[in-house]
């Protein structure tokens, strides 16, 4: 286990939506520490809780029973120090890409020419330097995210929060995705807490895989992995067969138990 600072941290949460008879337990005793630096990726059923867990630590939503603290105090709200990107982008329809990027560091009171840097900044890391003008409308669906990742990015956020944030992405789209949320995770020492479906995905950009059951959703097993930097390292060489296929076998093992969990869930 990592040495770094716990920056979130939940304690036996528990989120029930509704009162009575049409409540319903979405979460029972999650007990997570995400520490800087790393790269959490979060696979479980349908409908087991994820989201939920993912808005608790956002803030947009209060847990329950238990906690949910950020760098030992209690989260009360959303605040820019978590930086949300949901699957459907949700940048502001009416604003040129720049002005999206520009919004959080303009809020922030922060002097022009620095709100204009950092978009510049961040433009350029989602490799849409030359597109600020555009109207998102105009945009695809992969732009769009990079859009929602940049305007993200130009908080500074201690950790950044997705919830499937290519779900809706083509495959090869994807896989461009994935290796810039790679990269930039790598670049900036990112912390990110990220929700997805699918397996390979998870185990390629995570440093620790945690594995939720069926609902009411509970934390049943973390695996901690070191797949991500071998397959997006272009310069990745495996001095013979032998390393990669033991490399392979890593892979498919640690896949074959999470997908034997989640579908002796069902
Ligand atoms: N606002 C709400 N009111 C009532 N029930 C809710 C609400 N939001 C979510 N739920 C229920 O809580 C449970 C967990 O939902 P959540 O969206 O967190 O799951 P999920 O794992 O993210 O699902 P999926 O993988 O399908 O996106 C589900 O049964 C859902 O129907």
């Amino acid at each position: 286990m990592s040495q770094e600072e716990v920056l979130i941290e939940t304690k036996n949460l528990d989120k029930i939506y509704g009162t009575g008879e049409d409540s319903v337990l979405a979460l029972k005793d999650i007990n997570l520490e995400i520490r800087r630096g790393e790269f959490v990726c979060v696979l479980g059923p349908s409908g087991c809780g994820k989201s939920t867990l993912l808005k608790t630590i956002a803030g947009y939503i209060e847990a329950t029973n238990g906690q949910c603290l950020m760098q030992g105090e209690e989260i009360e709200g959303p605040d820019w120090h978590r930086g949300v990107v949901f699957q459907s982008s949700t940048l502001y329809p009416w604003m040129s890409v720049k002005d999206n990027v520009e919004f959080g560091p303009r809020m922030r009171n922060l002097p022009e020419d620095e709100i204009k840097e950092i978009q510049e900044y961040f433009l350029e890391e989602v490799n849409l330097s030359g597109f600020g003008d555009k109207a998102t409308f105009e945009l695809s669906g992969g732009m769009k995210q990079r859009v929602a990742l940049a305007r993200v990015l130009a908080n500074n956020p201690q950790v950044i929060l997705m919830d499937e944030p290519f779900g809706a992405l083509d495959a090869l789209t994807r896989n461009d995705m994935q290796k810039l949320i790679h990269n930039i995770w790598k670049e900036n020492n990112s912390t990110i807490f990220f929700i997805t479906h699918d397996v390979d995905e998870a185990l390629s950009l995570a440093t620790r895989v945690v594995v939720m059951s069926k609902r009411p959703g509970r934390i049943i097993r973390e695996f901690n992995v070191d797949f991500t930097d071998t397959l997006f390292d272009e310069n990745t060489k495996f001095d013979d067969s032998s390393q990669r296929v033991e490399y392979e076998d890593e892979y498919f093992k640690v896949k074959n138990e999470i997908l034997d969990i989640i579908n002796n869930q069902v």
